[in-house]
């Protein structure tokens, strides 16, 4: 089964994803978590899964369940994007390429794409991220399938199998012509001690292969437990007499052998690759088989999937070639359909996702203790923008997070991210999510500061008070202004509830449910009485008031939380009581 992290906090992420920033989280545990909210579907119903590759029964079994699924295979890219429109997910495997194109044709609505598999080269990250869509992998499931694909094809080229098996059936008889080498001592690189390249180089020890490997970001202990020498890249493919690739394709890995790196190996070197057919330029390996640098390769995977007819590696006398079957086993499919499935569901009803590849790890005690604080950001950022003046322009946002916690003991990325949820979704047609709140912030050219205030006192509360500021703009309540002119709120956790603590320089004490109006007013007694004279006969019901006084007989803040939103008549009466010198209805 596959080991998906699921929590459920859709009830408070009400209708869409939210992000964070890159680097403030401590990592305090290795799951990587995401937050997705709740989709019912287009039309209020099932939501609707496309998947384009054959996927295991069981994930399918398990789709089924949950959504509407269509298996529509071989579909051509104008096919999936006209499709896609109506779907909420999409599943692959290698074989579909899910560019830009797909993310533009869906028209907001695809809310995860799923890969049922681990490389993730044929998703479009970048446009995923824009357009808030969230990608989720099957990390896990396929790779001891993969591993043991790897060994397969070290074994079978070293001695030859695939090239005498096809004489023999042709007729043949040859066996001087298909001698072998050993492997029992020889030197094995494996590039990418990763998942796959672990399990390889666990299994070729079982051979009596010395094993080193080349991974700039593995650790070295992991590496010794296992009896394998941690290297450079130069020592690695210059002592080979195998090199096995397990890296994925990136910009650096892209072309990784080459001519000139073909020149710095051991001559009659052989090559296994079950990665991805990009980290080898193709035609330089060619070039290495003639010229004998190389003596054999095993490929599973090629630059061009499927390869042209002719590939005139594929048809090489030294190449032992599979098309792409490292995940091939009865049981990587069932386990990578399930790991897949899980996720795609988990993410659509809006919990917490394990596997996703374009969002920051967020740790689930991070996320527990959070909760009402991300609510808080959120509604923070809500109420802040609306009093700025309508065509001021939001550029500058600060955020202040005062908290007795050690600053490194703090993760504030979530919450920032939902601070941006809170100021965008409002002043834009934009879904803002965990996944492109960063991105949409920077289209938007709204710069996002945050700083942390260190306070005395029992770190038991994460963070004691919020504060987001809006600066450089006008605000159509001029008593939200901090004495420095920015638009200012504040915010506590109170009991769980997160309440508004202040606006500009008053202090107010409303629960952030249902909406607020807030009032400045000459302070005398009655006003309380008056406006909720006025509210009640519209049945307008008042949860909350709150009156915040810079001095008795002064200038006063009332705040008022109401459950509905009052008539255009009924605001114009708390506006003309005489007392009242500004007022501002706001949607939380
Ligand atoms: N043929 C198949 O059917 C099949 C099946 C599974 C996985 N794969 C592919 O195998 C590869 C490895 O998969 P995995 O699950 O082990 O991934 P992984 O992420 O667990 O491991 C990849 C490793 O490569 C390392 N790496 C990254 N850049 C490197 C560089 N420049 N030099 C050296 N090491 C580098 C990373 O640090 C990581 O440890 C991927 O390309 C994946 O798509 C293929
Ligand atoms: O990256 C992977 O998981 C493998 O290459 C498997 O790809 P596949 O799902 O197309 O078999």
């Amino acid at each position: 089964m596959a080991t998906t992290t699921l929590l459920n906090l859709s009830s408070i992420f009400s209708s869409r994803l939210v992000t964070t920033h890159s680097s403030v989280f401590p990592i305090r545990q290795r799951r990587r978590i995401i937050l997705v909210t709740s989709c019912a579907g287009g039309g209020g119903g099932k939501p609707t899964i496309l998947v384009t590759e054959k996927l295991g029964q069981a994930g399918i079994d398990l789709l089924k369940k949950y959504a509407n699924v269509d298996c529509s295979y071989d579909l051509s890219l104008e096919e999936i994007c006209t499709k896609i429109s109506l779907c909420d997910a999409l599943i692959v495997r290698s074989g579909t390429k899910v560019g830009r194109d797909v993310f533009e044709s869906s028209r907001g609505r695809l809310k995860v794409v799923g890969r049922a598999g681990v490389g993730i080269d044929n998703v479009d990250l970048a446009a995923a991220t824009e357009y808030g869509c969230l990608v989720v992998n099957a990390p896990t499931a396929n790779t001891v399938a993969a591993a043991e694909h790897g060994i397969a094809l070290l074994t079978a080229m070293a001695r030859n199998v695939a090239q005498a098996d096809a004489s023999i059936k042709a007729g043949k008889w040859t066996r001087n012509k298909y001698i072998g080498v050993s492997l029992v001592g020889k030197t094995l690189a494996v590039l990418g001690f990763g998942k796959v390249g672990s399990e390889v180089a666990r299994r070729a020890r079982g051979l009596g292969m010395h094993v080193i490997t080349h991974d700039p970001y593995a650790p070295a202990d992991r590496a010794r437990a296992i009896g394998v020498e941690l290297v450079s890249f130069e020592v690695a493919i210059s002592t080979a007499d195998f090199i096995s690739l397990h890296l994925p394709l990136t910009a650096a890995t892209s072309k990784l052998l080459n001519d000139e790196t073909f020149a710095r190996m051991k001559k009659g070197v052989r090559i296994v690759n079950v990665a991805r057919g990009g980290v080898i330029d193709e035609e330089a390996l060619l070039r290495a088989l003639d010229s004998g640098i190389v003596a054999q390769a095993a490929l599973d995977v090629f630059t061009v999937e499927p390869p042209v007819q002719d590939n005139k590696l594929v048809l090489h006398e030294s190449v032992t070639a599979t098309p792409h079957l490292g995940a091939s086993t009865l049981e990587a499919q069932e386990g990578v359909a399930i790991e897949v499935a899980e996720a795609v569901i988990g993410a659509l009803r809006g919990e917490l996702a394990a596997t996703a590849v374009n969002a920051p790890m967020v740790p689930l005690e991070v996320l527990r203790e959070l909760k009402p604080y991300v609510v808080l950001a959120e509604k923070l950022g809500r109420l802040a923008v609306q009093l700025v003046t309508g065509g001021s322009g939001v550029n500058a946002v600060k955020v202040t997070y005062a908290s007795s916690r050690a600053p490194d003991d703090l993760d504030t990325r979530l919450l920032r991210a939902m601070v941006i949820k809170g100021i965008i979704e409002p002043i834009s047609s934009v879904f803002i999510n965990l996944v492109n709140s960063d991105y949409v912030a920077k289209q938007r050219g709204v710069k996002i500061s945050e700083e942390r205030m260190v306070l005395d006192g029992s770190p038991e509360n994460p963070i004691e008070y919020i504060t987001v500021r809006i600066a450089n703009v006008e605000s159509r309540f001029a008593s939200a202004l901090s004495e420095s002119g920015e638009i200012k709120v504040e915010g506590r956790v109170k009991q769980g509830i997160p309440s508004l603590t202040k606006v500009g320089l008053f202090g107010v004490d409303v629960s952030l449910e249902g909406s607020v109006i807030l009032c400045r007013q000459v302070d005398q007694p009655g006003m309380i009485g008056k406006v909720a004279g006025i509210l009640g006969d519209e049945n307008v019901n008042v949860s909350f008031m709150s009156v915040g006084r810079i001095a008795p007989g002064k200038q006063a803040v009332m705040a008022i939380g109401v459950d509905e939103q009052p008539s255009k008549e009924t605001l114009k009466k708390i506006g003309d009581i005489s007392a009242i010198e500004e007022f501002v209805f706001l949607k939380l």
